[in-house]
């Protein structure tokens, strides 16, 4: 595959791309490399940009059919300029190319169903003739947009997450201020041109880059900012939560997701899968599986089946199509997750498989005996990092997998639909996939977390339940 240019972007406000003398570098994850250069905002950027987005919201609002025709034909144009954004995903975020592809293809779908969703915003009738004193009166609500939407977006699926914030926000009508992850601006300036491309109107969409806790606190000090979208750690997110005072938020935070491997499971299916659910993107997915509590019948022979998966895994240049593991988003990430390998087994687990690591890239790791309350096992670990423990009855199974700070999704295998619809019910989490692994999304469906993992659902139509406020009109007639 041809090299990425190294080019300098400029902050997009008010339909129009401005340069900057101050720029950050963006580096290939794996050769360490410079790829691109981005402005680095300073505060009156910032002001700068949503003023834009306040004024577009204000004075040019956008019916519905025409954000349905915009959104639409981004969604086409990403689709278009699938090769060129799967390799800016690739060596902007180290994810392997055939992850990165995946990733293009969910942004078209996000795209097509925020435009789909944009034509379906509608209040009701409300029978408020029903209250005593209420005669003549012919009451209704509409769904009207917030206003400045502030898109915070992380490192890891940085083109898809960043279209789950900024599709349904314009969908709904609002104008927003998109700010990616520091590491990973270049997906986001695609996914900004394909909106221009399309024929957005100047200003609602305004694109700020820089130091992330510098523009984030930028963005949270404006008061014209009526609601934050965040997909990130909780560290931020309750940041961003303590900062936002009366202001609405969303928060899609992380996880340290666990799947159930009963003993009248499908071994090799959960086994196959769970491989790929702790592995992809280098684990560095709020999803990933990071906890396997297996039935202790199975417990050898499911290890035996994950050890060799989780040995046929090639690790190398995520931008080599055959290449399963890249490296992590940085050198000083790996070498955290190593620490806290390396502090398990200070403690007496024991790794199976992996555990080296080389620069960025950490290999494949597979543990065994390790305590509750091991950083591995009670923390989000974030990195090719999953650890298996053996339970006896399904309950005890339950009661570990909620033992934990973070509640986003979770995953059973079983062949009993009473045990699944048991683990339907009482896993405290967002979503509960049943023979699937927590990972499991299409991008319509409803997402988010409890606990620690958030607040708010993401999914189109779902988000924009959030991103719009509900208004009552009354007549007296
Ligand atoms: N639940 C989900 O849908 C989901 C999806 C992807 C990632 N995540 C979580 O994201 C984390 C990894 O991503 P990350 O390292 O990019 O997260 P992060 O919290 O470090 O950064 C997320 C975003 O917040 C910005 N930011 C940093 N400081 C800020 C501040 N003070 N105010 C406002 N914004 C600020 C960053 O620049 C970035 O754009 C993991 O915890 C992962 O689980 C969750
Ligand atoms: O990292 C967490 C993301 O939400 C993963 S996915 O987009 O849902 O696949």
């Amino acid at each position: 595959m041809a090299a990425v240019a190294v080019r300098t972007y400029g902050l997009f406000i008010d339909g129009h791309w401005i340069e900057r003398d101050q720029n950050l570098p963006v580096r290939n994850k794996y050769t360490g490399e410079v790829i691109g250069y981005v402005a680095r905002a300073t505060r009156d950027d910032v002001e700068r940009a949503v003023t834009a987005a306040q004024r577009a919201y204000r004075e040019n609002p956008l019916p519905p059919y025409r954000r349905y025709e915009i959104l639409k034909r981004a969604s086409e144009l990403i689709r278009e300029r699938k090769p060129e954004l799967a390799r800016t995903i690739a060596a902007e975020a180290g994810k392997p190319l055939k992850e990165a592809l995946a990733e293009v293809d969910r942004c078209t779908q996000t795209l097509e169903i925020s435009a789909e969703e944009a034509k379906r915003i509608h209040g009701e009738q409300v029978p408020i003739e029903a209250a005593p004193g209420a005669e003549n009166r012919l009451a209704f609500t509409l769904r009207v947009p917030v206003g400045v939407v502030a898109a915070i977006s992380p490192f890891n699926f940085p083109l898809n997450l960043a279209a789950h914030k900024v599709g349904p926000s314009l969908a709904a009508g609002n104008a927003v201020v998109l700010k990616p992850a520091t590491a990973t601006p270049l997906s986001a300036v695609h996914l900004v041109q394909a909106l221009a491309d399309a024929g957005l109107p100047p200003g609602y969409l305004n694109l700020v880059t820089g130091a992330g806790g510098e523009v984030g606190e930028w963005l949270l000090a404006d008061p014209r900012i009526a609601a934050y979208t965040f997909t990130g750690s909780a560290a931020v997110g309750e940041r961003i939560k303590a900062a936002s005072g009366l202001r609405r938020v969303v928060l899609e935070l992380g996880n340290n997701s666990a799947t159930i491997v009963c003993s009248d499971a499908d071994l090799d299916l959960a086994a196959a899968r769970c491989v790929r659910g702790a592995f992809a993107n280098a684990g560095q997915i709020c999803l990933s599986v990071q906890r396997i509590y297996v039935q202790r019948p199975v417990y050898e022979a499911f290890l035996e089946k994950l050890v060799a998966e989780t040995r046929k895994l090639k690790v190398g240049d995520p931008l080599d199509p055959d290449t399963d593991v890249g490296p992590m988003i940085s050198e000083a990430e790996a070498e955290r997750a190593e620490a806290w390998i390396r502090e398990a087994v200070e403690r007496g687990a024991r790794v199976l498989t992996g555990g080296r690591r080389k620069g960025p890239v950490l290999e494949p790791t597979v543990l065994v005996d390790v305590q509750p309350d091991m950083k591995v096992v009670c923390q989000e670990v974030f990195a090719p990092v999953v650890s298996v423990v053996p339970f006896d009855d399904v309950d005890e199974a339950i009661a570990m997998v909620n033992d934990s700070f973070y509640g986003l999704q979770a995953g059973i295998y079983t062949r009993d639909l009473n045990t699944a619809m048991k683990a339907a019910r009482r896993i405290e989490v967002g979503g509960v996939m049943v023979n699937e692994i927590p990972n499991w999304r299409v991008d319509l469906m409803p997402y988010g977390g409890v606990k620690g993992s958030g607040i708010g659902r993401e999914g189109p139509r779902y988000a924009i339940e959030h991103l719009t406020d509900l208004r009552l009109v009354v007549f007296n007639l």
